[in-house]
């Protein structure tokens, strides 16, 4: 592929190309602002029960596994920092663990059974009734992410979901015991940057709970 000269290439600040991207720019930020508005009015009672039986989870001895793909394995990671390591103020270490970042395991069950079972597996080894299973897609559809929600369900787990588009085939697995949170988009991207304040919100509940 050969790329078009930019910028750098010919050393001349292009003001055209400068207010072009600037309004790319402004254009991300306006629909992240749009659907974060949006989300504000549906989704804040549900994290708030996310929240609660997060709490709950943790204080009775159980833990909490996240997984998804890509940015949301990302994201994964990053929440189960959050909770290990510290949200915003100090307190005790919180049981988390991401599933996403044990390479052999990874790469062990994708070679041998299928890349749709990477998580499922580490569920069905490492969870327990009481725990809680994190499940982020943002189509809803990862059939990876799929797998791991129907064997906790089986195990008695609870499921937080985080989803967008409409919440795709994870949204007809879960029931009244689990906890939906669905961006009111379509665009992955957007659906990413909701998700990222609804982590962020998980987190200081929980810290709230246990330290207010
Ligand atoms: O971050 C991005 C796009 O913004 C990508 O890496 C994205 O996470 C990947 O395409 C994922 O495989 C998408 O999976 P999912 O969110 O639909 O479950
Ligand atoms: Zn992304």
């Amino acid at each position: 592929m050969q790329y078009r000269p930019t910028l750098a290439h010919n050393n001349v600040m292009n003001k055209e190309t400068i207010e072009r991207l600037s309004s790319r720019t402004s254009q991300h930020f306006l629909d992240s602002i749009a659907v974060k508005q949006e989300a504000e009015k549906i989704l804040p009672e549900f994290v708030a029960r996310g929240i609660v039986a997060m709490t709950d989870c943790l204080q009775a001895g159980g833990k909490i596994m996240v997984c998804g793909n890509g940015g949301s394995a990302a994201d994964a990671q990053h929440f189960a920092a959050e909770l290990i390591g510290r949200f915003e103020r100090e307190r005790q270490e919180l049981a988390a663990i991401a599933l996403t970042t044990d390479t052999s395991i990874l790469t062990a069950v994708g070679n041998d059974y299928s890349y749709e079972e990477i998580f499922s597996k580490q569920v069905r080894g490492l969870g327990k009734k009481g725990d809680i299973l994190m499940g982020i897609s943002t189509s809803g559809n990862s059939k990876n992410v799929v797998k791991a929600i129907e064997a906790a369900k089986k195990m008695g787990m609870k499921v937080i979901a985080l989803t967008g588009n409409g919440g795709g085939k994870i949204a007809t697995l879960l029931d009244e015991n689990d906890i939906h949170l669905c961006a009111p988009s379509t665009r992955t991207a957007r659906i990413q940057e909701t998700h990222l304040v609804l982590l962020h919100s998980l987190c200081d509940g929980v810290d709230h709970l246990l330290l207010d």
